[in-house]
């Protein structure tokens, strides 16, 4: 690579992609990497603010951002991730499916340790769509050492995959709503449907919902009965705050399921309980998920689906970024919250 003035470039070789950018208008690539300066090109190119420009002679041992940006994002793919061709020196990696993006924290950190190495990525745990933009791989210079690429290649042969997406798996989900207001009639239930469409995005096998009332022993037959019918997830609605009649903890209990945590430094979602019965998730669920679009509940859900057993130490992590702002619009997933 030479720096040449840009009068003397007609016939040599562009090495990089030229930016344009007009405000409100347009922002993107005016002359693509490779291409053969025109005489008719100067001008534009000096309006661009380009009186020199690199063209293309390689070195030894060095390569180009292209080349360098697409073998990142190689090297840090996994599972259900693909990468574009470079544009403007960057490779986008993107979700191959609808799952859950997970990314390898520590290795993340690794590699952008490597100095001129820049990977930006969504944070893990995210929920993501086909086709979701997880990540941008670069290189700051436009010329770097292959040597540099090649240890992130061998952090990622060892320790990697850097990004994958975890398919959600079809679970059988049963719904148990507590609470004698609904059992008796007295009230309208409003929190069956709120979860239903919960469970609906990720497709489970939805096996229907039980009434109970305030009864320990009721709540704990139906939550057993659930079990045996064959629920990976059975979720349980109301009774889980502090009144006399808040009876859903103890019940789940009751059964012998292991208690992960009740209690999440997470609001809206305080009260939430999360055990395993064997090796079915069940959820107490707090009112407060029927009121608000965004809770805990919607922080857990993926990772469930996505098979994941859940520890005390992933709701002690969850505290730092769990206080809703409630916004006026909830833009959730696309937010600080439990991230
Ligand atoms: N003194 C305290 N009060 C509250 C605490 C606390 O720690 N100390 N915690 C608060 C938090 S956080 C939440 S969240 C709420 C709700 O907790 P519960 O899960 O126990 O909710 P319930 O008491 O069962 O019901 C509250 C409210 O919602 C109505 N409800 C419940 N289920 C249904 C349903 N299926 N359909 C329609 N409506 C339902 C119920 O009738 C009540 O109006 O507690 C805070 N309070
Ligand atoms: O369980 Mo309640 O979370 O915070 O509103």
């Amino acid at each position: 690579m030479k720096q040449v003035p840009v009068e003397k470039a007609v016939g040599m070789i562009l090495c990089q992609d030229i930016t344009k950018i007009v405000p409100g208008e347009f922002k993107g690539r005016a002359f693509k990497k490779g291409h053969v300066i025109q005489k008719e090109d100067v001008d534009e190119l000096l309006k661009l603010g380009k009186e020199h420009i690199y063209v293309w002679e390689p070195r030894a041992g060095e390569i180009h951002e292209d080349e360098a940006a697409v073998r990142l994002a190689g090297a840090m793919a996994g599972e259900n991730v693909e990468y574009g061709e470079p544009k403007e020196g960057k490779s986008t990696l993107s979700s191959r499916i609808k799952g859950l993006y997970e990314v390898n924290s520590a290795l993340l950190r690794k590699i952008n340790s490597i100095d001129m190495v820049s990977v930006a990525s969504l944070p893990g745990n995210f929920a993501v769509e086909k086709g979701r933009k997880l990540a941008g791989a670069r290189v700051i210079p436009l010329v770097i050492e292959e040597e540099k690429i090649q240890k992130v290649e061998n952090l990622c042969r060892d320790k990697g995959p850097t990004f994958r997406v975890i398919p959600y798996k079809r679970l059988k989900a049963a719904v148990i709503t507590t609470g004698n207001e609904v059992f008796k009639g007295r009230i309208e239930d409003g929190f069956g449907p709120v979860i239903l469409k919960k469970l609906e995005y990720f497709e489970a096998d939805y096996m229907g919902q039980t009434l109970c009332p305030d009864d320990m022993e009721e709540i704990k037959r139906a939550i057993l009965r659930a079990r045996e019918k064959g629920a990976d997830l059975i979720i349980l609605t109301g009774g889980m705050s502090v009144d006399p009649d808040d009876l859903t903890p103890g019940a789940i209990k009751s059964t012998g399921a292991t208690v992960v945590t009740y209690g999440a430094p997470v609001q809206p979602g305080n009260m939430f309980m999360m055990a395993y019965l064997e090796s079915a998730a069940v959820l107490g669920v707090p009112g407060c998920a029927m009121y608000y679009s965004t809770t805990i509940l919607d922080v857990v859900l993926p990772r469930i689906f996505a098979g994941k057993v859940l520890k005390k130490q992933d709701f002690i992590d969850m505290g730092e970024g769990s206080l809703c702002s409630s916004c006026e619009s909830c833009r959730y997933p696309n937010c600080y919250f439990c991230r």
